[in-house]
This record gives C-alpha cells, structure tokens and sequence, in this order.
C-alpha cells in the first residue's frame, strides 16, 4: 500500500468520475437475473458485476449483509470478489456498518482493514452510535493500513432524521478533527444521504470524503446530489446500487450514465 485512502479516493474521483457501485445481491436481484438464491447465484452475480465495473467505477461497495446471509459460505464469496476487485484497479469499500465498544471495533478493523486479513478492503462504514470515541481502535488500524473508514452522519433512510439530527455536529467534529493535518482529501468519511431534503449540518470542514447512497431506487438523481452538497461537491462520492443492478446485460452502461452525469453535475 502506497497512500493513504482519501488520496487514493481522490485520485479515483479523478480519473474514472464520481461514483461508487454498491453491490447488493438481494434474493430480489439474484431472481431477475434468472440465479438461484443460493451461495453459487450469489458467486455469479456478485464476479459478474465486478467483471463489468472493476475497471470502470472509482469505487465499489459490497453490502455484507447479503453475503452474511449465507454464513461461512457467502463470506467466502466476499473474500473472493473484494481482493479480485482491488486488482482490478478499483477501490473497495465494505458495506459493513460496525459500531461496537474500543476493543471490539478495533476487532473489526483488523477483519476488515488489515492488509493481509482476508477481506481486507479499502475503506469500511462503521456507526458512531456508541460514541465518536468508540471508533479511536478503529481509525488507529484504518492510519496504520491507509484504509479509510466512512462515519455514518446522516443515513438515507428517512426514519433516521430525529436520532441522527440530535448528534451529527458531533459526528462532523470527530471526523473533521481525525482528518486534520491530511493534506489533500483526508480519510476519514461520512455517509450523508443523496434523499435528504437538506444536511442541515455544515460539511466544509470535514476534510473527508462524502458518501452518499441513494442514488436511483430510494429516489434521488444526480441534481438532488448537486444541490444538497452545494459548497463541497469535489467531496461528494455518490453510490448507487439496485438502480444499476437489475440486469446483467446493462449494468455497464447504466453506470456510465450515472457516472457521466454525477460527473456533469458535481464539477463545481
Ligand atoms: O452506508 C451505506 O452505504 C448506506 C447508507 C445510507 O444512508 N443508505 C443506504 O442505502 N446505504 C446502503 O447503500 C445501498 C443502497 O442501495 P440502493 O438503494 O439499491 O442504491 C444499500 O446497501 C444500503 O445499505
């Protein structure tokens, strides 16, 4: 490993455009592509989208939950996919969302951030909600490793708003502190989602990349992306999953489209 995340991110935004692939194999999606929901349905759906993206996209997003589902033997799909996507040339962020106390985030870090550790990837989200300071171990491992790690602030879902409102400030102070003294894109994230009507909570100091699901399905486009991160677009790295997933044969050129305009609409 050469640099750190956010300048790796950075670079990625750069070249290939804005915008991160979540995959989200959901026994909905596996049975539109005429797969079985089954850890082999899940192997061709998840190597057949990588094939199509890996050297398309500046980053793609797993979402563990639907390998989980499947125990040691949707895992060892992950464990496949993540270190062929790297190679690739794309990065790679888990969808895992930990959040624990210290010495168990630190765990988790060293599964999913350690270089060496079996499905080690990129950058992983974590969840605050046990306090910013619960994820020291974590941003420790994520330094040692060049890894970054995106801070859930503001989550797409529209039942999160009350909870999530009450601490954010705290959140966007946590993380802008961690990425002081990073020169160039810091890295250490948030996840602001693309449906919010507005942040409510100011972003130009966080020094960090911005992840922001809900890109197509939940409803939002490029434009909303533009205009809730009016100020700080160069940061914004929005994600879109099942909006580009649904068949295999157009998976490439749907995320060409969202890149070019998540592209357009982010430049300034
Ligand atoms: O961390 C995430 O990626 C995430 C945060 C958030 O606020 N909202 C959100 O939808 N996500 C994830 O992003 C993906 C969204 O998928 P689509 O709605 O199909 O694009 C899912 O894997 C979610 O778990």
């Amino acid at each position: 490993m050469s640099e750190p995340f956010g300048r790796r991110l950075r670079a990625q935004m750069e070249r290939r455009g804005p915008l991160c692939v979540g995959i989200d194999p959901s026994p909905a999606l596996l049975s539109a592509w005429g797969l079985d929901d089954s850890p082999a349905g899940l192997e061709r759906f998840t190597h057949t989208v990588a094939e199509a993206v890996g050297d398309l996209a500046a980053a793609v997003k797993p979402q563990s939950a639907f390998y989980e589902r499947w125990g040691s033997r949707g895992v060892a799909v992950l464990e496949r996919v993540i270190p062929a996507l790297r190679e690739a040339g794309t990065l790679v962020i888990l969808d895992a969302k930990r959040g624990d106390i210290d010495t168990t985030m630190a765990a988790y870090a060293e599964a999913y951030l350690e270089q060496g550790s079996p499905m080690a990837a990129d950058a992983l989200t974590v969840s605050p909600y046990l306090g910013f300071g619960s994820l020291a171990g974590t941003l420790a491992v994520a330094r040692g490793n060049d890894a970054g790690v995106f801070v859930l602030a503001r989550t797409s879902n529209p039942e999160a708003s009350a909870l999530q409102s009450a601490v954010a400030d705290q959140i966007l102070d946590g993380v802008a502190e961690a990425n002081e003294g990073a020169g160039g894109l810091g890295s250490v994230g948030v996840v602001v989602g693309a449906t919010l009507d507005k942040v409510g909570h100011p972003l130009d100091r966080l020094g960090g990349p911005i992840l922001s699901p809900g890109l197509g399905a939940q409803g939002a486009s490029p434009a909303d992306v533009a205009r809730l991160f009016a100020g700080v677009r160069r940061s914004v790295l929005p994600s879109v999953s099942r909006a580009v997933l649904a068949d295999p044969g157009r998976v490439r050129p749907l995320v060409e489209r969202y890149r070019d305009e998540c592209a357009e609409r982010l430049r300034d």
